[in-house]
């Protein structure tokens, strides 16, 4: 490969960019601040394709990316450099139909320094960009650029507290210090690894479950724009980090730490401000529920009440426990509410056998024979009430795998039919039999047109076991209940985000994407038809990336 071609970019060709010596030469170059002119046989050049055509001089992000990389999965290794952008070589075809960009957010840095971290979610956001374009696909990644992130890259050092990570306090002074700033939200992250919406605005905003980390980017350029402030004066710290999002609405939940209870929330595209649609206190427990997700039908909001509760108290510890900023709360039993969208009021709250989810899938409205609305269906990636999911998300257990243990704790498609007739509870059962999906089950999509509504596919992570990650894109059908898995040995497999043909009629006309981190160290960018669920193209990337959480589609204009 000629690393020092700035010339246009050949069709089929990875755009110039050379890896040898990245390390030393770009650590030499971050020290004197970046600006040094590209000379043979030492720097990291990304030629950016077109529409840019210019070089970028890319920083690496430490001396012992190799090391890590020989010994860890490539999916769990920090990503390499700041940024990469260039056009793909496709085997296969890519659907004319599909022009626009897919964007993938994550937790793609996990060091600063020589110090690592501990869980998956700690690491600093990496956001990816496949752009579709008449048949060819430019691929691309950034780092965002946090609050959060800049101090640690300044500093040297976590500066904010993460998922896991607190700073080094270096004394008790600091501490007391840091446990005010916890209140004001000063000392939370902003570091925005969780996903990424389009919001019906045209705003694309990468989120985290603090507020503050809710940070406006470029999709073309995946440059970090700035805070969405939100102007309304809600309050609160922290939201779920899913919001629903279409063109008409953004809909989120605020959980109340102090009168446990949730806030249902809606904003206008092309405003900031937030307006209280209403509330659920909650039914019981020290604390609300963890809120990651939630669901909705055409004409409810479903807030969910886990037995899996923020704690304040592990908030504010410099450790983390098992369970991280949450407790496990059995005793406190599980409730769904159901809230009216137009009047806000609460038309069902039914206690719930206990569940463990970070991501429901979708609900919808059961009717009878006249259309009255008779129960809420609501579908999630239940971990059958285990939390030890979230401990298993360390780093370290992630890394570990040795192709024989099987680590991955059982999950499911766990579906909860909510009476709507005053009956105190709800049902919760698996929407198909877990062994067509190898008991792994999470990181799902649908399409798009279906939210809300009555349908039958679902796209997720699945496992082929022995396995200690889910390691297959599944598609199901939850009519014939029945999962289709694609599977390749010591693959790491990234959300399968399914992609509908513009004018289809069938729920399942369209593309699922994924991003692959391969055993090797390789990568590559995964087309499945969303029907036959077969292989249709895949592009290898220079590189291959870590894994990453959740995306979203940006449409040509
Ligand atoms: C994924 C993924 C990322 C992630 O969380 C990141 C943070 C910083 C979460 C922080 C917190 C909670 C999870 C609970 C309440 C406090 C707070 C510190 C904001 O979580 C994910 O699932
Ligand atoms: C990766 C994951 C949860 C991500 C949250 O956003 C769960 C995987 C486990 O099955
Ligand atoms: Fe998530």
């Amino acid at each position: 490969m000629d690393s020092l071609s700035l010339s246009g970019i050949c069709r089929h060709q990875f755009s110039p960019i050379t890896m040898l010596n990245f390390n030393q030469s770009n650590h030499r170059m971050e020290k004197a601040g970046f600006v040094r002119k590209p000379e043979k046989g030492g720097l990291t050049i990304t030629q950016v394709a077109s529409p840019l055509r210019r070089p970028v001089i890319v920083p690496s992000l430490d001396n012992e990316t190799v090391d890590r990389r020989d010994r860890n999965h490539v999916a769990w290794t920090s990503v390499r450099q700041e940024r990469w952008e260039g056009e793909l070589v496709v085997q296969g075809e890519i659907p004319l139909w599909l022009e626009g960009t897919y964007l993938r957010n994550g937790p793609g840095l996990w060091h600063i320094e020589d110090y690592n971290f501990r869980h998956l979610f700690d690491g600093y956001a990496t956001l990816v960009k496949l752009q579709f374009e008449n048949g060819r696909l430019i691929a691309g990644h950034r780092q965002i650029e946090s609050e959060a992130y800049k101090a640690a890259r300044k500093n040297k050092k976590v500066c904010f507290r993460e998922f896991s990570e607190v700073p080094k306090y270096e004394n008790f002074m600091a501490y007391v210090g840091d446990i005010a700033n916890l209140f004001s939200g000063a000392s939370l992250t902003d570091n925005a690894n969780t996903g990424v919406v389009k919001l019906g605005d045209g705003r694309v905003v990468c989120l985290t479950e603090t507020q503050k980390g809710s940070l406006v980017i470029d999709p073309n350029s995946l440059e970090t724009l700035g805070r969405l402030e939100y102007s309304d004066s809600l309050g609160g710290l922290i939201h779920s980090a899913h919001p629903i999002v279409t063109d008409a609405e953004f809909l989120t939940l605020l959980p109340d730490l102090v009168n446990p209870g949730y806030l249902v929330v809606r904003m206008e595209p092309g405003t900031n401000e937030r307006k209280v649609i209403g509330r659920v206190n909650c039914r019981n427990g020290p604390a609300p529920g963890w809120v990651h997700s939630f669901p909705v039908t055409e004409h409810y909001v479903v807030v969910p009440e886990m037995p899996l509760r923020y704690c304040a108290q592990n908030l504010l510890r410099a450790e983390p426990t098992p369970l991280y900023k949450f407790e496990w709360h059995p005793e406190s039993k599980a409730f769904l509410h159901v809230m009216c969208k137009a009047s806000g009021k609460i038309v069902a709250s039914v206690e719930v056998p206990l569940f463990v989810t970070f991501h429901f899938i979708n609900a919808y409205e059961e009717e009878d024979e006249d259309g009255r609305v008779t129960a809420i269906i609501a579908d999630c990636c239940e971990h059958n009430a285990d939390t030890t999911i979230l401990d298993q998300l360390r780093l370290q257990n992630l890394r570990s795998f040795n192709g024989k243990d099987d680590l991955l704790p059982d999950a499911r498609v766990g579906r909860f039919t909510i009476p709507l007739d005053g009956s105190p509870y709800g049902k919760l059962e698996s929407a198909l039999e877990p062994d067509e999906h190898g008991r792994g089950m999470d990181m799902c999509s649908i399409n798009p047109t279906k939210l809300g509504k009555k349908y039958r596919y679902a796209y997720a992570c699945g496992a082929q076991r022995p396995c200690h990650f889910p390691n297959t894109l599944t598609k199901l059908d939850l009519l014939k209940k029945k999962a289709k898995n694609w599977h390749e040995a010591g693959a790491v497999p990234s959300e399968p985000f399914f992609v509908a043909r513009p004018g289809a009629t069938e729920e399942d006309d369209g593309v699922v994407i994924s991003l692959i981190s391969e055993k090797n160290g390789n990568g590559y960018a995964l087309l499945l038809d969303g029907s036959t669920f077969e292989e249709i193209a895949r592009a290898k990337l220079p590189y291959g990336l870590p894994y990453g959480l959740h995306g979203c589609w940006v449409p040509k204009e």
